[in-house]
């Protein structure tokens, strides 16, 4: 066998090593900062992954099982070097290493949601352990759902909310609690207590930002906690392009009925209100509190309030004048009042939301055209 000594004292070390690869020059490798997000071939998800490559810095890893969200979202970044799509359903372990996380993998329509529902809720409990045992920042995007059908209006952070713990939306929304409440366990019970309290940040995507299990169990000096932030953001309804189109929910429905001429299902009783968020903005907030050094949850949604009739009416006018509103059934649980209370968004992360509903659903209206196959006449 050749020996270093026989090969006349020369070793492979006084060999330059062999290039690995030629993208190690690549400007891609400035990329230093790894974020996974789970959920990221979802609607919310995929705008996010979008402004995330915008940076240079970035390597994004999304892990998504294509539940309710799809390949083509991401088609776009498939070859980048500074991607990687895998298929992991989140109620199992991923071994990762990472520096952050956006945990948004859930369903997030009711149809989808109750579908399932004991997977809905392992989604939201052993995904949401299984994503804060990975060691790295988090931030959860929780959801407005938390706060049931509210007795305070507009909805605060501290309102602790009137959740139907049994009912048919329960997996949801309880499930998504009980995420909050894992988010800020591990958060305490891991060195939390000694930081400031600016480690909690809030969003309108009431989004959570944690800490983890490995940094304890290593015993790191506590300056070294400061990277396991838990971030607890609460997302109001969001809208905007890449919304599965028969989902259910209010916003794509009246869209996609108006624009296949087919009349505007309001459920009863019409008077039941929401704040829809464009999703631009709520990117633009989740991206700040993940940034940022507070720890939540923070309400991100927009604070404009409208009645199902309203939203029926205004898309009516706007892309359809011709169709029909029609009344028909509701669900049970469904939240009669629902709007942000913002103030915290504005002060901890200087965030409000910029697009107008008027302005965002022509956006909207433009993709789910292209989409459906119905140009505008
Ligand atoms: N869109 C809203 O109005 C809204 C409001 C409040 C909170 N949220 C939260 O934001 C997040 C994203 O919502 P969205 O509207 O983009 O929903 P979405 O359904 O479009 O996206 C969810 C993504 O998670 C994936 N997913 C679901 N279960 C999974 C699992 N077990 N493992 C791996 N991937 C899984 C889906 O395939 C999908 O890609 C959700 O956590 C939701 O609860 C959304
Ligand atoms: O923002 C939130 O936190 C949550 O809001 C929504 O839940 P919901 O408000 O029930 O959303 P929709 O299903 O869009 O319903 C909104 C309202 O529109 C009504 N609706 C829905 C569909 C329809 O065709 N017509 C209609 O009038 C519903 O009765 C309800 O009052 C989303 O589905 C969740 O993803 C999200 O977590």
């Amino acid at each position: 066998m050749a020996t270093e000594e026989s090969n006349g004292g020369k070793n492979a070390s006084s060999k330059p090593p062999p290039e690995p690869s030629p993208l190690r020059r690549a400007k891609y490798f400035k990329a230093n900062m790894r974020i996974l997000v789970t959920g990221g071939a979802g609607f919310i998800g995929s705008h996010l992954v979008d402004k995330l490559m915008e940076n240079e810095e970035n390597m994004v890893i999304v892990a998504d099982n294509y539940f309710t969200g799809s390949k083509d979202n991401l088609r776009q970044w498939f070859d980048h070097p500074r991607f990687e799509l895998i298929r992991h359903d989140i109620t199992k372990p991923l071994l990762v290493e990472v520096d952050k996380i956006y945990h948004l993998a859930c369903p997030a329509s009711p149809i989808f949601y109750k579908y399932n529902a004991v997977k809905t809720i392992k989604t939201n409990v052993i995904g949401t352990l299984n994503m804060l045992d990975l060691l790295s920042e988090i931030l959860l995007t929780s959801t407005s759902e938390v706060y049931g059908d509210p007795l305070v209006h507009p909805q605060t952070e501290d309102y602790w909310g009137n959740v139907n713990p049994i009912g048919v939306r329960s997996c949801y929304d309880e499930g998504k609690r009980v995420a909050e409440t894992l988010m800020f366990d591990y958060h305490r019970q891991h060195g939390i207590g000694n930081c400031s309290p600016s480690f909690i940040a809030y969003v309108s995507a009431r989004s959570i930002l944690n800490t983890s299990n490995w940094y304890n169990s290593i015993k790191v000096p506590n300056c070294m906690k400061w990277f396991n932030r838990n971030t607890d953001r609460k997302i109001f309804n969001t809208y905007g392009p890449r919304m599965n189109i028969d989902d259910g929910r209010v916003v794509s429905n009246f869209l996609a009925q108006a624009i296949r001429d087919e009349p505007l299902s309001v459920q009863l009783p019409g008077t039941q209100t929401r704040s829809f968020c464009y999703v631009a903005d709520m990117v633009d907030g989740l991206i700040r509190l993940m940034e940022g050094d507070n720890t939540g949850p923070i309400n991100i949604g927009n604070p404009g309030e409208f009645t199902m009739l309203e939203l029926a009416e205004t898309v009516k006018e706007m892309i359809n004048p011709a169709i029909e509103i029609i009344k028909v059934e509701n669900t049970p649980d469904d939240p009669r009042q629902r709007k942000p209370d913002i103030t915290k968004a504005k002060e901890l992360l200087g965030w409000e939301p910029i697009i107008k509903l008027q302005d965002g659903i022509p956006l909207m209206e433009e993709d789910f055209r292209k989409r459906i196959g119905i140009p505008r006449k």
